[in-house]
């Protein structure tokens, strides 16, 4: 079986010269279908930057990207943001929420963007979505009128619009307290456990690790994996 993303021999270096960094050197990480793996590491160590080249969203300096048997590293600009829309989504520490906009319309954005306009059934899908991250009462609210918890549960949502296979997520509980990260994470293993979207999760908090079953560290700019929990 091919693993949903396979990285091999990543390297990435910023700046040139005298400034370069290096700071991925040769990284290989698989990740199957259906997985919840924590991204662990020191600040610095590249976290932040694997999770930026496995969406796409960054070249590596070299080394194979494939995800879903496509060779990412060969594709062209407008191939890669079509992949990136239809199999990935993505949850931030600062949700990044457009906050003119209400609960229902930030959901609905991913979906409006890849098909062009609003359709009926996007808007069907957002309500769903939203109802199962607990928000039916604050559909529309607009995104400032929501707590931090409320506005990271909008923020899975739509992440989880378009039905990416994975969901990558960059310290999503960081800006919360024990309390919300907590059910943001319940969230999380739940539509992990129902859909079998894969999701990995950078995080320094211990506690937010363990409730993923597998870990996987950055050391030195290569990942470590950690032992997977039944
Ligand atoms: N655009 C950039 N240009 C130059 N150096 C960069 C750039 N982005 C990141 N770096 C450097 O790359 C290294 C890794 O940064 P990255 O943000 O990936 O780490 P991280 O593990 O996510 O850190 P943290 O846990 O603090 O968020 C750091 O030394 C950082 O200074």
């Amino acid at each position: 079986m091919t693993a949903l993303v396979e990285v091999r021999n990543l390297v990435k270096t910023y700046g040139e010269g005298e400034a370069e960094t290096r700071v991925l050197k040769g990284l290989d990480l698989d990740l199957e279908t259906g997985e919840l793996a924590a991204l662990l590491g020191p600040s610095g160590s590249g976290k932040s930057t694997l999770l930026t080249i496995l969406g796409t969203l960054m070249r590596p300096t070299s080394g194979s990207h494939r995800m879903l048997g496509e060779d990412l590293t060969t594709a062209s600009d407008r191939d890669l943001t079509e992949f990136r829309n239809r199999h990935i989504g993505f949850v931030f520490q600062f949700h990044h929420l457009l906050p003119d906009f209400t609960a229902l319309e930030n959901v609905i954005f991913p979906a409006a963007v890849e098909a062009g306009r609003e359709t009926r059934e996007a808007r069907e899908r957002g309500r769903e979505l939203l109802v199962r991250v607990g928000l039916e009462h604050r559909m529309d609210y607009l995104a400032t009128k929501l707590s931090g918890g409320q506005k990271q549960r909008v923020a899975i949502a739509r992440a989880l619009m378009n039905q990416p296979e994975l969901v990558l997520a960059d310290e999503p509980t960081g800006n919360l307290d024990r309390e919300s990260a907590m059910q943001v994470m319940d969230l999380i293993g739940e539509i992990n456990g129902r859909e079998k979207t894969t999701f990995l999760i950078s995080t320094h908090d211990e506690k937010i690790a363990e409730i993923c079953r597998r870990q996987i560290c950055v050391v030195d700019g290569r990942a470590e994996m950690g032992r997977e929990r039944a």
